[in-house]
């Protein structure tokens, strides 16, 4: 979540995108619900490439083979540590346009891209096979909601007089080096959206 909004405060021009999307699909004096939630394609493009390039967990969680497997020229031989680079994955030349871009269209012009399920081996922010992260469907869900709901009822900035920093800190869990720290503005005439 933090990675998303900081995502948008460091591009304002997608944030305004996002904006009139959630403008459109939800109207201006309304409040998100779920219904909306399907249709904020732009919105989950957004979310997208926010885990393309800040993987939750990016080294996924260690594999160890109970048997030796050859795959292509190499060996992996049994009870081996095998660890998946999905940060370095996510970001690779061959598989991405432009990879180090923040880019949501990439994931409008191909669909196919942005599969959760793990079949999609340059796209894991979820895992693949049967260690996948099995609570995707809500995470799909709350992430959608919750963004959607903090783009539209508030105006987002960061402090007058500071910079954003996206460097990441190094760990299991992809975290921001400093936190964010963005400053809401109600949107809503109505105090009463926000009871
Ligand atoms: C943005 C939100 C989330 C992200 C990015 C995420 C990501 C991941 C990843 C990368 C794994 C390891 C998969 C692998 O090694 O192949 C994992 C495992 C897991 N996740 Fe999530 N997750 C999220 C939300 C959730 C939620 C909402 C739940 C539960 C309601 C959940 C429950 C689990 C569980 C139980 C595992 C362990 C599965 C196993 O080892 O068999 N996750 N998740």
């Amino acid at each position: 979540m933090e990675w998303i909004m900081a995502e948008l405060l460091q591009h304002p021009e997608i944030m305004e995108k996002a904006c009139k999307e959630l403008e459109e699909v939800v109207g201006k004096d309304n409040i998100v619900e779920e219904f909306h939630i399907s249709k904020l394609h732009y919105l989950d493009a957004i979310i997208k490439e926010t885990l393309r390039l800040h993987p939750a967990t990016p080294l996924l969680a260690p594999r160890s083979p109970c048997i030796t497997q050859t795959i292509s020229e190499y060996t992996i031989p049994k009870g081996s540590r095998v660890i998946f680079n999905i940060w370095a994955m996510q970001r690779d030349p061959v598989a991405w346009e432009n990879p180090l871009e923040f880019q949501p269209e990439r994931f409008l012009r191909d669909a196919e891209k942005g599969d959760y399920q793990g079949n999609n081996y340059n796209f894991l922010p979820f895992g693949s096979g049967r260690r996948i992260c099995p609570g995707i469907p809500l995470a799909e869900k709350m992430l959608l909601y919750v963004v959607s709901t903090l783009l539209h009822s508030f105006e987002w900035n960061i402090p007058h007089g500071t910079t954003l920093d996206l460097s990441e800190k190094f760990g299991l869990v992809t975290k921001m080096q400093e936190p964010l720290i963005a400053i809401p503005i109600a949107k809503y005439s109505s105090p009463e959206h926000y009871l």
